[in-house]
């Protein structure tokens, strides 16, 4: 086994030759599979799952020299999340992969019918660099529960988590049912001119699109786990300190560098300088003072330095604007550092209320108008994460009731992603379809529909269609749906 700590020289693209010849060999395979039993994918399932455990060490050693994550971090974000993904599937594979039955319609009284999971087949899963392992592996044990060969393609931007997770799907898998493709954008958009049977893509609504441009060409299905803008609201009845712990938390956790991240927030002027105070306070309690945050080992990085120059000028562009940088705001040049940021009196222009922030700032703008805010949010592309802080019910509900968006965590942020039994996926620009457990398994099948034929009435609705068949095919319009 090799170390993780060692430098990686920076991704090269994949031989083509190689890829394809993967591709192929795993079509042949994949037909094998269309009959595995549960038994066979839980015992895969397990396999990745002990490698993980096997190799903390090495995840927790990738995942540091990428962008300084923390390891009790790297543990609740990257390896939790893909065990938790491993034992729900290994506790419901066997029900998730039983036909479920269906009860005639009236129509069709005299057939039974069933829908039949099946593998997609060859899948394609494209991952993003801020959860590196996360969102791998995690798909990657959904795909393998619907019996599918799988060639995952990780970021280049975290090279050491992508050679460690070719290492231990090379030691798990044969690589004809699943393999590691390594390489950046010119071995991602190869990958994507093979008619793979199902992408599964995670990363931005820009490359999304792509991604989908390309998948149309075979007419392959697709699952897109994107990002965008993700709206919080805090009314003047939430309790400000939870708020502010959950919500420092929630922005803060991998440096803002998350899909589902708080981008910006909204709260009630009432409250504002109050929230404002408890948001600082909360920054303190969790990564101590403007000083110490910056050698807190607690605290992650910004993944290279060319997302620190992007949310750099993010703050800059505010601030000639005319933003008041509540607390950080103190971007270093070496290490890519940015304190947590916390903007107010934020100009309506800024491009940090425009653009995607993925990094550690948060512009908080207060409202009196909620009609108002629930507009201007109306207004941007449906949000992947949309999280409302409020003990008022009714307020509660008019938000969830005049928005759009992929989940929702009420007085919380981000766990929504940690509930095994919810969907997690975005809606329009913020994603299409959805993964995690029975979701995830079906996302990687296809839902096929079987009707067998026992003694039903079709027979009445054939030609000549003159007398009884002719009034049994309109007392069937009118009747019998
Ligand atoms: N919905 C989710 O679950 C989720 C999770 C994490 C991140 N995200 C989103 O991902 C984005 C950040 O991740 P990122 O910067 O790695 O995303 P990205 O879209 O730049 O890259 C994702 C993957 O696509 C590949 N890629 C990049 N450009 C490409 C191109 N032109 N053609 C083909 N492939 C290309 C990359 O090599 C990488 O593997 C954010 O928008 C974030 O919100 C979404």
């Amino acid at each position: 086994m090799s170390t993780a700590v060692q430098d990686i020289a920076p991704q090269q693209e994949a031989d083509t030759g190689r890829t394809e010849r993967l591709f192929e060999a795993q079509r042949g395979r994949a037909l094998a599979l269309r009959t595995s039993s549960a038994a066979d994918r839980i015992d895969k399932i397990k396999r990745l799952r002990q490698a993980m455990f096997d190799r903390t060490d090495q995840i927790y050693a990738a995942c540091h020299a990428d962008f300084a994550k923390p390891a009790p971090e790297v543990d609740i974000t990257e390896i939790l999340p893909v065990v938790m993904e491993a034992n729900h599937a290994i506790r419901h594979l066997k029900g998730w992969m039983k036909p479920e039955r269906k009860r005639p319609t009236l129509l069709m009284f005299g057939t039974s019918a069933e829908v039949r999971y099946e593998p997609r087949g060859v899948c394609l899963i494209i991952s993003p660099w801020n959860y590196p392992i996360n969102l791998s592996l995690g798909p990657l044990v959904s795909a393998i529960a619907a019996g599918n060969t799988v060639i995952l393609k990780p970021s280049e931007m975290t090279p050491h988590c992508a050679q460690l997770m070719a290492e231990i799907v090379d030691e798990v898998f044969d690589e004809n049912e699943v393999s590691v493709v390594q390489g950046a954008v010119e071995t991602s958009q190869h990958l994507l001119g093979l008619p793979f049977d199902h992408i599964f893509f995670t990363g931005s609504p820009a490359v999304g699109k792509i991604v989908m441009r390309a998948a149309a060409e075979h007419l392959t299905s697709v699952t897109l786990e994107l990002g965008g803008k993700s709206p919080v609201i805090v009314d003047k009845t939430a309790d400000l300190d939870k708020t502010a712990q959950n919500l420092v938390w929630g922005k803060f956790a991998n440096n803002g560098q998350t899909c589902i991240a708080p981008d910006y927030l909204y709260v009630h002027a009432d409250v504002s300088d109050a929230f404002v105070e408890a948001m600082g306070k909360a920054l303190t309690r969790l990564y101590g003072d403007q000083k110490a945050m910056a050698s807190n080992t607690d605290y992650c990085r910004i993944v290279n330095d060319k997302h620190h120059g992007r949310v750099k000028a993010l703050i800059d562009d505010a601030t000639e604007r005319g933003a008041r940088v509540s607390t950080g705001g103190t971007p270093a040049n070496e290490d890519n550092y940015i304190a947590p940021t916390i903007l107010t009196d934020v100009d309506a222009q800024s491009r940090v209320l425009d653009e995607e922030i993925f990094g550690p700032v948060l512009p908080i703008i207060p409202f009196t108008d909620t009609d108002r805010i629930l507009a201007d949010i109306n207004a941007k592309p449906k949000p992947l994460a949309l999280y409302v802080f409020a003990r008022d019910n009714e307020f509660i509900d008019k938000v969830l009731d005049n928005t759009s968006a992929g989940g929702t965590c009420v007085n919380h942020s981000m766990v929504q992603f940690l509930h095994a039994n919810l969907p997690f996926g975005g809606v329009n620009n913020s994603g299409i379809g959805n993964s995690h457990g029975h979701y995830g398994f079906k996302a990687f099948s296809h839902e096929r529909a079987v009707v067998r034929e026992r003694f039903s009435l079709s027979f009445l609705f054939l030609p000549p269609y003159k007398g009884f068949t002719k009034w049994f095919i309109r007392f069937a319009v009118k009747y019998l749906n």
